[in-house]
């Protein structure tokens, strides 16, 4: 479903300065998965929503949506992606509501501008579909913070995009309304098959999902992935035990280059800091890093 291989994405400032906000990023994500992102501030995860989602252009790299190369469309098949293909989940509400609107109006918008049909019957649909059947004719200022996030969703699928990307969706909701909304999207990948990607720092939301891809510093350093999901799509052996604590397994991402980041803890915890170099050794079947000064391996 999606495909970004050295991804690059460079901000230009009006001081001439560049921000390097994706540096040669790799994620694959497959149809009907249900994707977290999570990072930290600054990392490149908002960056990469808006790429996967039209609203911006990759600098460089690969970037597959749907069979469709980003960095390739015209500006006017950009559009058309942007209201066919997917749907946007954002944390500000202002930004998924028309105020103005009721929430029947709001969900029918989208179709509208697609010149769609059935418009009623399907809005009605889908707003019962998110348990919002009963608000058809109230406004944004009349649902509390998780039942706008409902009708966002809705929104969203309007026209029945393949796939649904939410930036932060249960940001500003507590933690029952988060769980309502998170079986919404379980409810909505089961049923209609749609592949979803949400950005979270929720660690119950990620928990959840069937994949957790950590971003560092532009690029995807680690995943996290459920020993279900890692036995459906055979990505990782295991000799497991049915514990709560090993519900998960995390990988570091190896990109083509062989290049992996090591997570800042780990270095710190062989008292590797403000060093540039780490000693690697091949141990029988085992990569083993070790700090530039020990002697022999043990630690690593
Ligand atoms: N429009 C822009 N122009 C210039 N720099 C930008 C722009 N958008 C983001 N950046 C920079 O790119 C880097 C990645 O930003 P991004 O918003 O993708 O991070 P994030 O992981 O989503 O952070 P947060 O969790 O705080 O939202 C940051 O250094 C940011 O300052």
């Amino acid at each position: 479903m999606i495909k970004c291989q050295d991804l690059v994405k460079i901000y230009k400032l009006k001081n001439e300065q560049e921000v390097i906000a994706l540096q040669g990023l790799e994620l694959e994500v497959e149809k009907g998965e249900v994707m977290g992102i999570i990072g930290n501030s600054g990392s490149g995860k908002s960056t990469l929503l808006n790429l996967l989602g039209g609203l911006d252009r990759p600098t460089a790299g690969k970037l597959i949506v749907d069979g469709k190369d980003l960095l390739r469309l015209s500006d006017k098949d950009i559009v058309k992606y942007k209201l066919e293909t997917v749907g946007f989940v954002w944390q500000n509400n202002a930004r998924n509501l028309i105020p103005y609107l009721s929430v029947i109006e709001n969900v029918e918008l989208p179709m509208l501008l697609k010149g769609g049909r059935r418009k009623r019957e399907r809005a009605i649909e889908l707003l019962e579909g998110v348990g919002m059947g009963h608000r058809l004719k109230h406004r944004l200022d009349q649902l509390s913070g998780g039942e706008q996030q409902r009708v966002a969703i809705a929104i969203a699928l309007a026209n029945n995009p393949s796939l649904l990307l939410a930036d932060e969706p249960t940001g500003s909701v507590d933690s029952k309304t988060a769980d309502i909304i998170l079986d919404v999207f379980r409810e909505i990948n089961r049923s209609l098959g749609v592949t979803i990607v949400v950005v979270t720092h929720d660690t119950e939301l990620m928990k959840k999902m069937d994949r957790v891809v950590a971003i560092r510093d532009g690029r995807t350093s680690s995943e996290i992935i459920r020993r279900s999901y890692s036995k459906k799509f055979s990505v990782a052996s295991e000799n497991d035990e049915n514990h709560e604590r090993d519900t998960h397994i995390e990988l570091a991402v190896l990109d083509r280059a062989g290049r992996v980041q090591i997570p800042r803890e780990y270095l710190e915890a062989i008292g590797i800091k403000d060093m540039n170099k780490i000693k690697i050794q091949l141990e029988e079947e085992k990569i083993v890093l070790l700090h530039p000064n020990e002697r022999k391996t043990g630690s690593s």
